[in-house]
Order: structure tokens, then sequence, then C-alpha cells
């Protein structure tokens, strides 16, 4: 007598947004049902109320899975020279839900992947309803899930309702969750002019590593530092929005609001120009210091220590260029300030995106400290790949760190340094960028042998970067 197969049990996927639905067509494309709980409704009208109650978060519009929340764009398309048009040509090699509907539904924007939002959070809707393993439960999932769910991706995003988010912070023993944020920029370290700046540490402290020269120090004379301060001042600042309700972090207030509480503030806080010497200028003091940390493994990337700022994104660029050694210098990510929910996955996350605490929890999308629409929906790939091959009794390891995908699963779980945590963690959401990748040698000579001129070196190693990467993706897809 012939027995049927034992069915797959589900496994169940937190939040219908560019993580979630990325992470829900993943495991049921490897043949795994899936039941996907959005929070996001329309519930009937209740007696006396005009109209149904829409339930939504602060800035979701509709109920449509992936909805984008602000632009309409998926950044560069360019999978040569630009990391996120990268990490877009290594996620349409895996199947992306959210790249096969993005590309259907594209909108002229230049080298830019923008979509119709609207078509494409319909397309997204459409596919995952039409698909025979997928279950959609629209409900807010208030709590740690139920002990049954023995597989579950969390990707409910910066936007996690409370009464979730309250109850990872706990079982996570982290201080905090979820905060109104304003982060600093951070840095190329090869943009960086190093005839200018300097490494040490103030007053030649050796730190955990024993390195004494663990700073890039910029020195400022009067002059330069009060046209900073009135760049400052003057530059166009991001206005709060009526979501944005959660306050600051102490000790984390913005450089501007720290210079509107006057001019010297900023000289006696994060620019004090103590316990530090200018080699190439030994004997003159600078008035002012503006200090860089290392802020990952590779030391590719810098982050401007105590700069958390609300400039707006094009000032920004402009006002730290004026810093003496920055005047060149390529952000990997600028500052900026939005509310933001996110867990400390160095601490937490193991490769696979397991909760070390909670294995049956898996996490993905903005949760895990990656920020941006593209990034989030390759976390919740991963996350689904991960999960399918766990419950049909295969292992699969991350893709190798040299491609985009491994890059930030890397990043969110391990290549970022702690900072000297002021009782908080120093981790924060980055997008994806070529500092994240280990270098490659820069290329003096082209593929055909022509010697490549100086100022075209850059790009000529990002495609280097690239190429790598996407041998090395289809390498772990044929052993995965
Ligand atoms: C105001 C704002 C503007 C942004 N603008 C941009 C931008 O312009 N470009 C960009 O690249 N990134 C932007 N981001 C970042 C953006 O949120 C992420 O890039 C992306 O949407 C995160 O994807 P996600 O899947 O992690 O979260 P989301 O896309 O937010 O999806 C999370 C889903 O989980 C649901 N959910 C939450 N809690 C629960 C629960 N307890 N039970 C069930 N469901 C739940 C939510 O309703 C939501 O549908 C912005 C973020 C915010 C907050």
């Amino acid at each position: 007598m012939s027995t049927s197969p034992k069915p797959v049990a589900p496994i169940h996927v937190i939040g219908g947004g560019l993580a979630g639905s990325e992470a829900a067509w993943q495991i049921a494309q490897a043949g795994v049902p899936v039941v996907l709980h959005e929070m996001r409704r329309d519930l009937p009208s209740s007696s006396g109320a005009v109209g149904p109650t829409k339930v939504r978060t602060d800035a979701h519009q509709t109920d449509g899975l992936a909805e984008m929340v602000c632009s309409n764009s998926f950044r560069s398309d360019d999978w040569q020279f630009n990391a996120v048009g990268l990490l877009h040509a290594e996620m349409r090699k895996l199947d992306s839900l959210i790249l096969s509907a993005a590309d259907q539904h594209q909108v002229p924007a230049g080298g830019a992947l923008a979509v119709d939002r609207d078509g494409f959070s319909a397309e997204v809707t459409r596919r995952i309803e039409a698909h025979p393993l997928i279950t959609i439960e629209r409900e807010e999932v208030a709590g740690l899930p139920p002990e049954d769910w023995d597989s579950v991706v969390v990707a409910t995003g910066p936007l996690t309702s409370p009464a979730l988010a309250d109850a990872i912070l706990e079982l996570s023993g982290e201080g905090q969750l979820s905060f109104f944020d304003a982060i600093a920029p951070i840095i190329h370290v090869e943009s960086i002019d190093m005839d200018i700046a300097w490494r040490q540490s103030r007053y030649d402290k050796e730190g955990p590593g024993g390195d004494a020269a663990a700073y890039i120090n910029c020195p400022m004379n009067k002059a330069q530092y009060e046209a900073f301060i009135d760049a400052l001042l003057e530059g166009p600042k991001a206005e709060f929005k009526d979501w944005e309700h959660v306050p600051y972090f102490d000790g984390c207030l913005p450089i501007e609001v720290m210079a509107e509480r006057g001019r010297e503030t900023l000289r006696h806080g994060p620019m004090k120009p103590v316990g530090l010497t200018n080699p190439r200028d030994p004997t003159v003091k600078a008035y002012a210091i503006v200090q860089l940390r290392q802020d990952n493994a590779l030391g590719t990337l810098w982050n401007m220590v105590g700069f958390q700022t609300k400039l707006k994104h094009g000032a920004q660029a402009e006002v730290f260029r004026m810093i003496p050694g920055l005047q060149n210098a390529q952000f990997a990510r600028l500052g900026g300030l939005h509310r933001n929910t996110f867990i400390n996955s160095p601490r937490l996350l193991d490769r696979s995106l397991r909760m070390k605490v909670a294995p049956r929890l898996r996490f993905a999308g903005q949760m895990t400290g990656v920020e941006g629409y593209v990034e989030s929906a390759a976390t919740g790939l991963l996350a689904g790949r991960f999960a399918a091959a766990e419950r049909l009794g295969k292992t699969l390891d991350a893709p190798p760190p040299t491609t985009a995908l491994g890059a930030l699963v890397d990043h969110v779980t391990g290549g970022h340094i702690e900072g000297e945590a002021l009782g908080k963690t120093s981790f924060q959401p980055m997008n994806i960028n070529y500092g994240l990748l280990p270098p490659t040698e820069t290329p003096k000579v082209g593929d055909d042998g022509v010697k490549i001129p100086m100022k075209e070196r850059g790009r000529a190693k990002k495609r280097l970067m690239s190429l790598r990467a996407l041998a090395d993706l289809d390498q772990w897809m044929a052993g995965a």
C-alpha cells in the first residue's frame, strides 16, 4: 500500500512589504507553502462610522503588498558601475519577484529603475495572490508568533507595529529597538585627502586592538571653522513630518542643533581640537578638528564622528566638502533623520539571518539594519531561500561576500565594528555600496591592454568588482 508523502508544514512570513513579499515568493517557488501575514487592510464600517476603517502604518497609504512609501525609484540600474545596480542584477538572476514586477512597470528615469508605484504594487499583490502555495492572512501579529509556527520570517519594516516591536525588544535583551534617528554620513576612505588629514587617536590612546592611530583627523583653522558654522546654520534642513514623533537618542543631537546653541558648541563637542597634533604642522594648534572612525571591518568606510545631521542631502555634500581633507569626499551614506525600527543584527543574527536566541525567527528587510527598498527586498530574498532550504532539510550558506547579496549579509551579521557604545548600539542602517565588498586591485590596464587614465581607474575598479560578484554568484548558485 502506498502512503502519500507527509505535507510540508508552512513557513510564516510577517509583513507584506518589500522584504516579506519577496521572501514569500522565494519560499513558495522552492515548493514550500507560505502564510503571509499583513496587517494593512480595510475593515468593514463599524456602527455609526462612515466608510471602512483603514488599517495602515504611519507611512503606508494603501493595503497593497510591497507599497513604496516614498520615492518610486529602485535607484541606479547600472550593474557595472553602481552597487545597487549590481544588486538588481544579482536579484534578477535569482528570480526576484520585486525586480521582475519593477521591470514590468518601469517608467522612464534615465539610468535609474523607477516604477509606476501603483502598477508595481498591484503586480506584486496579483502574483502573490495567484501563487498556489501562498495564503494571505490580513491580520496584525501583535506579539511573538505562536510557538507552533516553527519557521517565521519577520519582515515588518521600519514601522513595525508597537506590539510586535515590544515583544522582539524584550526577546532581544537590547535596550532599544525603535527610535527617531539622526545618522552621520559615511565616507569612502579612498576619497579622503591624506595629504591634509592624518591618523591619530586622541592623546594617542590605544584602542582595544592596540591601535593608537585609530581615527582620521581633518584640521580647521579659525576662518575655516567660522565659514563652516555659517554654512551649517544656513543650510536647508529636512522638516519633521507628522508621523515622526519618536524622540532623539540622548547624546545623538544633529550637529546643526548643536551649532544653533552657540557658535563654539561644536568646538567643545565633536570638533574639539584637543589631544591631537598635526604631523605636518606640529607647532600650530588646529582651531577645530573633525574626526572619522573606521566603520566596517574592511576599513573601506569611515564614519564622521558625532556628525549626525538633518541637513538636506544636497546641502550635506556641499557643506561637508568644506572640511579640509574632505574636499573630494565620496559619501557611501549621507546623514539623515527618520523613525526607524531595526534590531542590533551583528549581535542578534547568525549568517542565515536567524535570531540566535530564537532560531525559529528569521529577520528580513529594514528590520535587519539594511536601508532602502532594494536592500530590503534582497534580504527578503535570502531569508526566504534560507528558510525554504531549512524546511526541505538542505543547508544553504549565504552567497560569498564578494557579491552584493553576500556583502549585505556580512554587513548586518558581522562586518560592522561596534563604536564606543554610549549605552546604545552604533550599528546603523546602510545602503549597499562598494565599500561593503572586499576591494580588488585598482586596474591600470583595460581588457584591451590599453593603459587606463588615472581618473578612470576608480570606475574600472567598480566594474572589476561587479564582474567578480556576478561570476561568484553564478558559482554559488551552481552549488546551492
Ligand atoms: C517614511 C519612510 C520613507 C522612506 N522612503 C524611502 C525611499 O524613498 N526609498 C527607499 O529606498 N527606502 C525608503 N524608506 C525605507 C523603506 O521603508 C524601506 O526601504 C522598505 O520599505 C523596507 O522594506 P520592508 O519590507 O523592510 O518594510 P515595509 O516595506 O515597510 O513592509 C513592512 C510591512 O509589515 C507590515 N507590518 C508591520 N507590523 C506588522 C505586524 N505586527 N503584523 C503584520 N504586518 C505588519 C506593514 O504594514 C508593512 O506592510 C522609507 C522609510 C520610511 C519609514
